[in-house]
């Protein structure tokens, strides 16, 4: 099969993963017979540093030619110690999102057999735990009106959904529910929110197209102790996007940390490919950041976007062989990992690309 990928690395970690990432894939590439090309593009701190725009129109040309981007994450402390920076390296992975429509994130909760001691959470609690998250990714408070009135003494952001991003996003929840264990818990505060209450609204008019799946919903203060409290109580997840973003850094604990959390982006061209978490400034360049979101974030893309199954399979039997044979990252270490098992970013990448 011939495919053209972008690699956009971005910032932080995002630069070590990434290119941990595209090593898998191209051992891929090279197995099973595929053409695949690369380019790569600039986002985030990288891309205001050589061009002053955090999404230069170049990468977005980029992005828009390829048949899939895998992505890093952005960011920099010199933003997020400064509220008032005008121009800041989130802005790009935003209009990422809203100019290739990128509506619905996918965040599977795969918690690997071999990490039940990782986690925080005590073992009996979650072996067996598989969640999937779709996170609404183009609309809520990320993209509606804001502003600072009263002489920059007041400032307001608006929560706003309309009923086609809810419906949109609630098929494609309902769609996956159909596949898995037919269960959807949809995640609002429809308690207090009139968006959510819209949002509670159009999932229950979506639910008559799928009388089989057992439809629940949870406010999202409850959700966040349930997910703690029972994670294997949850199967597909649908929620809005702030709820989503904060859901899912929770529910990283489950699989053992930040970094084995791999996402997709899609919606209506491109899909975009990404660990769910940041920049991780306190780790970059310190070589020791888990390559395992970025490598799985290369897995769905394969299966997602490019519809290759096996050779995504093939990428998580890698990443399942070599957690059983012990090697670990720093984060996912636990007290009884020999200190010679502790890898960093590229030798984990190599125990992973010696398994494929
Ligand atoms: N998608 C993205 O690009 C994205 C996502 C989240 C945060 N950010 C940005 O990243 C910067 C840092 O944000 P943050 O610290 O809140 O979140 P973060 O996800 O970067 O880090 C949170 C914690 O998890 C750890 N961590 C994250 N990924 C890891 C990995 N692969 N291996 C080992 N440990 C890992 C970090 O060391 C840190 O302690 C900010 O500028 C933020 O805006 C970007
Ligand atoms: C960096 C930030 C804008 C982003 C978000 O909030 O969506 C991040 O936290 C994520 O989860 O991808
Ligand atoms: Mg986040």
């Amino acid at each position: 099969m011939k495919k053209h990928i972008l690699i956009v690395p971005g910032d932080g970690i995002g630069q070590e993963v990434t290119a941990v990432g595209k090593k898998v894939v191209e051992k891929i590439a090279a197995k099973f017979g595929h053409e695949f090309t690369y380019d790569e593009a600039l986002i985030g701190h990288a891309a205001i540093e050589a061009t002053g725009d955090p999404l230069p129109e170049e990468t977005l040309v980029k992005m828009k030619a390829s048949d899939a981007v895998l992505f890093g994450a952005v960011g920099h402390p010199k933003y997020d110690n400064d509220p008032s920076a005008k121009v800041r390296p989130e802005q790009g992975l935003l209009k990422m999102r809203k100019e290739l429509g990128l509506y619905a994130n996918l965040r599977p909760i795969k918690l690997f057999d071999e990490l039940l001691e990782a986690s925080s959470i005590k073992p009996e609690l979650l072996k067996g735990a598989d969640i999937l998250f779709f996170r609404e990714l183009t609309g809520d408070v990320y993209f509606g009106k804001r502003e600072r009135i009263d002489e920059g003494n007041t400032a307001y952001d608006t929560m706003i959904y309309s009923k086609y991003e809810v419906e949109r996003i609630a098929r494609k929840a309902f769609d996956a529910a159909m596949t898995r264990g037919k269960k959807l818990m949809s995640v609002d505060k429809a308690n207090v929110l009139e968006s959510s209450r819209l949002w509670r609204e159009v999932v229950l008019e979506v639910a008559k197209d799928y009388p089989e799946v057992q439809l629940e919903h949870q406010f999202v203060d409850a959700a966040a102790m349930l997910l703690i409290k029972d994670p294997r109580k949850f199967d597909v997840v649908v929620t809005g996007n702030l709820f989503g973003d904060i859901l899912t850094d929770e529910a990283s604990q489950i699989a053992g940390s930040m970094g084995m959390l791999a996402s997709a982006s899609i919606g209506d061209s491109t899909g975009v490919y990404e660990p769910i978490h940041g920049s991780a400034h306190d780790i970059t360049g310190k070589g020791v950041a888990n390559p395992l979101a970025s490598i799985l974030s290369a897995a769905l893309m394969l299966d997602i976007s490019f519809g290759l199954k096996a050779e995504s399979e093939a990428i998580i039997a890698a990443v399942d062989a070599t957690l059983k044979a012990g090697y670990r990252t720093g984060d996912i270490a636990d007290a009884s990992t020999p200190k010679n098992m502790i890898l960093g970013t590229d030798a984990m990448g190599e125990q992973i690309l010696s398994r494929i």
